[in-house]
């Protein structure tokens, strides 16, 4: 298995590996932007010029807080592909392949899936897009085990680790408010999180993103984003993927990034804490 992908990322990086090993140097930062808006940090050696540099970046960060929807608008700047394994897992799903029930049973219970399978699913995925030509890559949801960390470190260097936080009392209010358009896959969240700050520490506040009116009669809710489910996802993480932080922490890896508000307002902060601008944004 490891083999496999060993191979296909080995592709991937043997056009790019100057590049990508000229981001290693000392990234251990701790941002939150809510308690220092104006945090004097080193910026990171990266650049606007930095499209079609071809990233290995991941994205860890509990289940609601945001990993999709920025690794996302990351892909779309810097022109690399993003690859949310929790896609993969659902597509198979959907597609009612030979893993589908095994499947299907674990995500609803908001456990992780196994090691083997998802690599797999991602070493397939892989294939197909170096097949396409696709270089670098957004990792969203891998790894998410101190395994798959050390499976992913045998086989290529990841330049930088966004590590998306969030209180958890949000998390889970984001998920339940989560719905995806059936038929165009967009995603959209009705839940409006507003928390007002007291006792010095500050308030939070994220609009509804609300869907467009031709999607707003056909959304749908992930069949793991329950309260229950949501909360066993949250246990897992702690017990499993949190270790995976300070894999990379201890690495100088690990940017850490405390979400301070919606997208309007993390997004330019976000943009900030990586020294990228976005052109079309503004
Ligand atoms: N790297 C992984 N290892 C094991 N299971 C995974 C992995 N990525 C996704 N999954 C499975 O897919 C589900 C959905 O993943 P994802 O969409 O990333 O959700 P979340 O919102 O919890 O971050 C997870 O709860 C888990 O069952």
């Amino acid at each position: 298995m490891a083999v496999l992908l060993n191979r296909l990322l080995t592709a991937r990086a043997s056009a790019f590996s100057a590049i990508t090993r000229s981001f290693s140097s000392s990234l251990n930062f701790e941002i939150d932007f809510r308690a220092a808006p104006s945090v004097n940090h080193e910026p990171l050696p990266l650049r606007r010029e930095s499209k079609g540099r071809n990233v290995q970046w991941v994205f860890l960060g509990c289940p609601g807080v945001g990993k999709g929807t920025y690794a996302s608008r990351l892909s779309n700047l810097l022109g690399v592909p993003h690859i949310a394994t929790g896609d993969l897992v659902r597509e198979e799903l959907s597609s009612g392949g030979p893993l589908a029930s095994q499947l299907a049973e674990i995500v609803n219970q908001g456990k992780l899936v196994p090691d083997e399978i998802i690599i797999n699913l991602l070493s397939k995925h892989l294939e197909a897009g170096v097949a396409k030509g696709e270089l670098g890559f957004i990792l969203d949801g891998f790894p998410r085990t101190i395994r798959q960390a050390e499976i992913l470190e045998g086989v290529t260097a990841i330049d930088l680790v966004i590590n998306l936080k969030l209180r958890e009392e949000v998390l889970l209010a984001k998920c339940l408010g989560r719905r995806i358009c059936s038929e165009c896959g967009g995603n959209y969240n009705v839940a409006c999180i507003d928390i007002k700050g007291e006792n010095g520490s500050p308030g939070m506040y994220m609009a509804p993103l609300l869907p467009p009116p031709h999607c707003a009669s056909k959304l749908v809710t992930r069949s793991d984003d329950t309260e229950e489910v949501v909360k066993e996802r949250l246990r897992v993480y702690n017990e499993m993927s949190r270790p995976v932080e300070e894999f990379y922490r201890s690495r100088g890896k690990l940017l850490g990034f405390n979400v301070p508000g919606g997208i309007p307002e993390s997004w330019p902060k976000l943009l900030q804490a990586l020294n990228l601008d976005d052109h079309d944004d503004k």
